[in-house]
């Protein structure tokens, strides 16, 4: 064998062994990630593993499990590598060095994986992808490069190439094995003697190195921020929160509201006389103790390939103030949550911005998070942490000094009566039991400002009200803390809030107390009457006029008489003696012809009618009585006619007296009417009026109210 053969064999052997290895790191670390994936799933299922300490040494453990199964495979490959003779190649002289690409190779392959992955995708399937084309880019460049290398007129460019090749630290740690391997040999040219030259391992030790460190501080940075993905979307938010954050170098109280009068912007919809005032006092700066200011606050969704963009918040402004409860009403989609999010700083604001304590949310989302308690929709509870543990972490993430922290943890469940299930996982709490504990999560360190996404939504009455109590004492009582309340009960609404806000479809659509809204909007007065009870006396005189005319035997047409005799047994009990009024049974046939008789074959219809004509619940048991056993027994039917009688009675003067007046319904012991209120009619002059007739008219009681929070809510929402 030639010196030259002898060369290429060497060439060609240090080449596959750098391959070798290359293509086992390759495999080996792959084969790992969804070991490391897997083992994620596994601890993110046993959360009680992270029991007492916190997220931030949650978040290092994780990391560093997962760098020392990275590196797991390059000890066993340096292993392998040493037993099977491979190191010949390389020569014991450079043990170091080897060792050093090995550990480097680890943390950058680890470190970059991690962070593409978050950028594009936390899939587990992204993480295997973006690992195997690391790997894979690192083995084809290696390829390129050597072959490169070999021919004459392509050396100059592979040796300049190299320094962007060497971007992967796949074909950076190929590269550097295949060098020593070369130098050993001593075919490697222009090089001397010492293994840490440039074009041995020094390029390969420093941009691995540096990709590494590089890598594992990006990620450090994304695992510490919110996440986002690299969207067209997400970089144009960026770069706006860029330039805002350039432009706005105050950050004072009142600055940022004085100076914003230019901020007015042009509304495509016509704004409530109310929602403009209140827009032009933020704008102007002229708000008193408010901590919470929304100037203009926006924001658009991508709508996806085939959907328009969504405009789930239009320009919304509004300031919330020391010691106040805002309600945040709304229809479904209306926007609420999406405004809380931004508030809160898991959204930015696609437009516009809000300020807490003087502080913008976009550019300063840190410093405004502190002073925020948020309980989100949907509980962010870990699973099988239990309901102290849940509350001495999050104590300890919010700051609470160790000291404290029994004393803090202790008042949460004692103030929100979650003592008994102290001790429970969250998975086994019932889901009121879960909302307490995410608004006590949220109260925890007592933030000025709390946000509470539906908080009592699944609470049965008892612990609802348990929890009204709670937020009004934090609210009113306390007097400074602002609470922004978001709710489908009116209840709740009326109960607790101060000042309550009604969005539809992304815009605000009135501003003002829950009485300023029912006074603004509620143009109409409910009223409610319950008419006396059918007098026994009146009763049985009804059920002898029937029972008379029933037993006029000449006046009957014969289908009657025939019916008569089923109902009562029999022609001889008709012919010769009044049956008892309570054996007598009216068919369906029997009740029209009564109805003619009584001159009222409309009433008639409602009890007798298949369309199931809604007449209130005794009514709709008398139609279900007649279909199932075939008739009603005669008191009966006169008691529910008198009824009827006094109901009809109270009708016409209602609608006669007031015009305009509604009716809206009857449960069958009482009926409902909306009244135009206004100029013409006020409350004094409805009260007269029905106090006066009151007797006349038979009416045992009657209320009369303002239009309720729902009343105005539905009109809203009807109008949307
Ligand atoms: N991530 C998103 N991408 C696209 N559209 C979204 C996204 N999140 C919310 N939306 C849309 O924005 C609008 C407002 O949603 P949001 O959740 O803020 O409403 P909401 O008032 O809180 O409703 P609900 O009372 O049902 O909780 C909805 O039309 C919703 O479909």
């Amino acid at each position: 064998m030639t010196k030259s053969q002898h060369l290429q064999r060497r060439d060609l052997d240090a080449f596959s062994a750098a391959v070798v290895v290359n293509i086992a790191f390759s495999f080996i670390p792959a084969s790992f990630a969804v070991a490391i994936v897997k083992e994620r799933e596994v601890k993110a299922k046993h959360q009680q593993l992270i029991s007492g300490v916190s997220i931030l040494s949650y978040w290092a453990s994780t990391y560093i499990w997962d760098f020392i199964s990275f590196l797991f495979p390059s000890s066993f490959a340096i292993i392998l590598f040493y037993i099977f003779g491979l190191d010949q190649f390389i020569g014991r002289g450079s043990f170091w060095p080897t060792i050093l690409m090995f550990l480097e190779y680890g943390l950058s392959i680890a470190s970059s994986t991690y962070c593409l992955t978050f950028f594009f995708s936390e899939h587990a399937m992204a993480q295997n992808v973006v690992l195997l084309v690391h790997f894979f880019t690192g083995l084809i460049l290696m390829v390129i490069s050597f072959i490169m290398g070999l021919i004459q007129t392509t050396a100059s460019a592979n040796s300049f190439l190299k320094n962007f090749f060497r971007l992967s630290p796949g074909f950076c740690f190929a590269d550097g094995l295949a060098s020593l391997a070369l130098l050993r040999q001593g075919m490697k040219e222009g090089s001397g003697d010492r293994v840490l030259d440039w074009n041995v391992t020094g390029a390969s030790i420093c941009y691995m190195g540096a990709e590494g460190i590089f890598y594992f501080l990006l990620t450090l940075g994304l695992e510490l921020l919110p996440p986002h993905k690299l969207t067209p979307v997400t970089l144009i938010e960026c770069w706006k929160r860029i330039k805002k954050l350039f432009r706005r170098t105050s950050s004072s109280y009142l600055e940022p509201l004085l100076e914003s009068s230019s901020e007015n912007v042009a509304l495509d919809f016509d704004e409530d006389i109310d929602v403009r005032t209140e827009r032009n006092r933020v704008l102007s700066g002229s708000t008193d103790n408010a901590i919470i200011y929304l100037r203009n606050l926006r924001k658009v969704y991508p709508g996806g390939k085939h959907l328009g963009t969504k405009i789930a918040v239009h320009s919304l402004t509004f300031s919330v103030q020391e010691g106040e409860c805002f309600g945040f009403l709304g229809t479904n989609g209306a926007g609420k949550t999406t405004t809380l999010s931004m508030l809160s700083g898991e959204e930015y604001p696609s437009d516009g911005t809000a300020f807490i304590f003087g502080k913008d949310i976009s550019s300063n989302p840190k410093a405004t998070r502190r002073h925020i308690g948020y309980c989100p929709q949907f509980d962010a509870l870990l699973e099988f942490l239990t309901v102290q543990e849940h509350l001495e972490l999050y104590a300890r993430i919010k700051g609470v000094p160790e000291y404290r922290l029994e004393d803090v943890v202790m008042e949460k469940l004692v103030e929100f009566d979650l003592l008994k299930h102290a001790n429970k996982p969250s998975f086994s709490l019932s889901g009121g039991n879960k909302r307490k504990l995410s608004v006590a999560i949220a109260m925890i360190g007592d933030p000025p400002i709390v946000i509470l996404d539906e908080p009592s939504t699944g609470m049965d009455p008892i612990a609802k009200r348990f929890m009204w109590e709670v937020i009004s004492r934090l609210s009113t009582r306390q007097g400074k803390t602002a609470v922004i309340l978001t709710t489908h009960s009116m209840n709740e609404a009326q109960a607790l809030c101060t000042r309550i806000g009604i969005m539809v479809e992304g815009q605000l659509r009135c501003i003002g107390s829950p009485q300023h809204l029912k006074t603004r909007f509620g143009n109409h007065l409910e009223l409610e009457v319950k008419p006396t009870e059918v007098s026994p006396g009146d009763l049985e005189n009804l059920c002898q006029i029937i029972q008379e005319r029933l037993f006029d035997v000449h006046s009957h047409p014969r289908s009657l008489l025939s019916d008569l005799e089923v109902c009562i047994g029999g022609t001889d009990s008709i012919a010769s003696e009044n049956p008892s009024v309570a054996e007598i049974s009216l068919s369906e046939e029997m009740i029209v012809i009564i109805g003619r008789w009584l001159g009222n074959e409309e009433r008639i219809r409602t009890l007798v009618s298949s369309t199931g004509v809604s007449d209130g619940v005794f009514g709709e048991q008398l139609s279900e009585q007649l279909v199932r056993d075939g008739g009603i027994p005669l008191p009966i039917f006169s008691e529910w006619w008198l009824a009827k009688e006094k109901f009809s009675i109270i009708d016409s003067f209602v609608l006669s007296s007031f015009p305009g007046a509604t009716f809206q319904g009857s449960n069958g012991l009482s009926i409902k009417y909306q009244l135009p209120y206004g100029e013409d009619l006020s409350l004094a002059d409805v009260f007269g009026h029905l106090e006066r007739n009151r007797y006349l008219l038979g009416m045992a009681e009657y209320s009369i109210s303002q239009s309720t929070l729902e009343t105005i809510f539905n009109h809203f929402a009807a109008n949307s």
